[in-house]
């Protein structure tokens, strides 16, 4: 097995390969490609790419449901670097509510002026600022991050109101209690001093689930005055040209963001951080480990952990003779075809999971002979079936 890194991958995760694969800086004869944020929206793929694994949240970098038409499992590691991003948010919190960037680049005007201490206490007021605590916070998507930021949050003494229509249950049992759920983007926009934004950047027209540019002018004209506003997650999911009225307004005093680009690294009222969020050697490694992981798993046991185009699938380890995978569409009598194969050919099936997940399926199947070609092509030749592989 190759594999290629589009982007640097921590060493720690990518030890746990063990000596069957190898690394290639060939992307074209690849089987597993890993990737942080590296745009793949412009690569061709080659045939016997098998899986990518995103060492990381967001998936907006990677063609996801062309790759679920050629058969490439995508992966990515949720949760891994949370941590990482939910102590940026607070410093975030932290940052636009007192000038400490202002001010430690003042002192750095002053230094070389003799009584600098005097100085410091003759300037300070113009870095005043305000105290989180008692404040409302709306966190905007209840994930890995949210949650963490939500709950850390309230103990940082802020009023936090959560919203997330899609919320999962284990989240849900995460969130402190003191977090007050809400049904409305609009109630955090009415009652919050400070935004935060944690849900993916989903661009696919529908407005009931797309949140590219969800904080726009009709949003910021809900919001209180002189509110605050953080995004770690995309900025897409900001339109950036209301966002600068809304600085120039006083509508919003400051916006924190992690993704600066052409136009919000230059608006007045900014704080611009390099996309620092997951960039801890704690989450580099998490991500690495987890990645790598469920790479292994799909490869050499065909079981799919985290995917985000393809179903979950736990099938264990093969005790049987045989184990072949069938990535394929999600339409009736699939299942009814491929065991036909199997009878056909006198081979028993001693283990079958099949899993679907939206317009994809996939089937695992275990049997007490070895697998020859014969199978392959004829399971390759149902209609619907996107990509077969002998695991075993
Ligand atoms: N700054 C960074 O370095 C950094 C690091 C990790 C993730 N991120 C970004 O943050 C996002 C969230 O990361 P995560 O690990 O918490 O992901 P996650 O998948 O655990 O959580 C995302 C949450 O958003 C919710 N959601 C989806 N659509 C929503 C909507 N319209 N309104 C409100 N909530 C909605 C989902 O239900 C889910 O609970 C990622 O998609 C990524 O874009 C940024
Ligand atoms: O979605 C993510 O996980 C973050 O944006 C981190 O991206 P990075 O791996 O490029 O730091």
């Amino acid at each position: 097995m190759k594999y290629s890194c589009l982007n640097p991958i921590a060493p720690v995760g990518l030890n746990i390969f063990t000596d069957k694969y190898q690394k290639t800086d060939n992307v074209d004869e690849a089987d597993i490609i890993l990737v942080r944020s590296a745009s793949m929206h412009d690569m061709q793929f080659s045939d016997n790419l098998k899986a990518i694994a995103r060492a990381g949240a967001g998936v907006n970098n990677i063609p996801v449901d062309i790759c679920a038409e050629k058969g490439i499992v995508v992966f990515n590691t949720p949760g891994a670097n949370a941590n990482g991003v939910k102590e940026l948010v607070i410093a975030g919190l932290l940052l636009a509510s007192r000038d400490i960037i202002g001010g430690v680049n003042w002192v750095q005007t002053i230094k070389d002026q003799p009584g600098v201490a005097k100085l410091v206490e003759k300037g300070k007021s113009k870095f005043a600022g305000k105290e989180i605590q008692g404040k409302k916070l709306g966190v905007i998507g209840l994930g890995a991050i949210g949650v963490l930021v939500a709950n850390a949050a309230v103990h940082l003494g802020m009023t936090v109101y959560g919203y997330d229509p899609f919320i999962s249950v284990e989240r849900a049992w995460s969130l402190s209690r003191h977090v007050i759920p809400v049904n409305s983007r609009d109630e955090i926009y009415r009652e919050c001093d400070y935004i935060t934004l944690h849900a993916p950047l989903i661009d696919n027209g529908d407005p009931s689930s797309s949140t590219k540019g969800m904080i726009n002018k009709e949003a910021f004209d809900k919001m209180k005055d002189g509110v605050i506003i953080l995004n770690f997650a995309r900025d897409l999911l900001v339109n950036d040209d209301d966002m600068a009225e809304a600085l120039k307004s006083g509508k919003v005093a400051r916006y924190v963001t992690d993704f600066p680009n052409d136009k919000t690294a230059n608006m007045e009222g900014v704080i611009a951080i390099p996309h620092l969020g997951a960039s801890t050697e704690e989450s580099e490694d998490n991500c690495a480990m987890m990645a790598v992981k469920q790479l292994r798993e799909y490869i050499e046991k065909g079981n799919i952990i985290n995917s985000v185009n393809y179903p979950n699938c736990d099938a264990g380890e093969c005790a049987a003779l045989g184990r072949i995978t069938i990535l394929h569409r999600n339409i009736p009598k699939m299942l009814t075809q491929f065991t036909g194969v199997f009878s056909a050919l006198n081979v028993n099936i001693a283990n079958l999971v099949n899993k679907s997940k939206g317009d994809y399926a996939y089937t695992v199947i275990d049997v007490d002979s070895t697998i020859n070609g014969d199978v392959i092509s004829k399971l390759n030749s149902i209609e619907g079936v996107i990509k077969v592989r002998v695991v075993k």
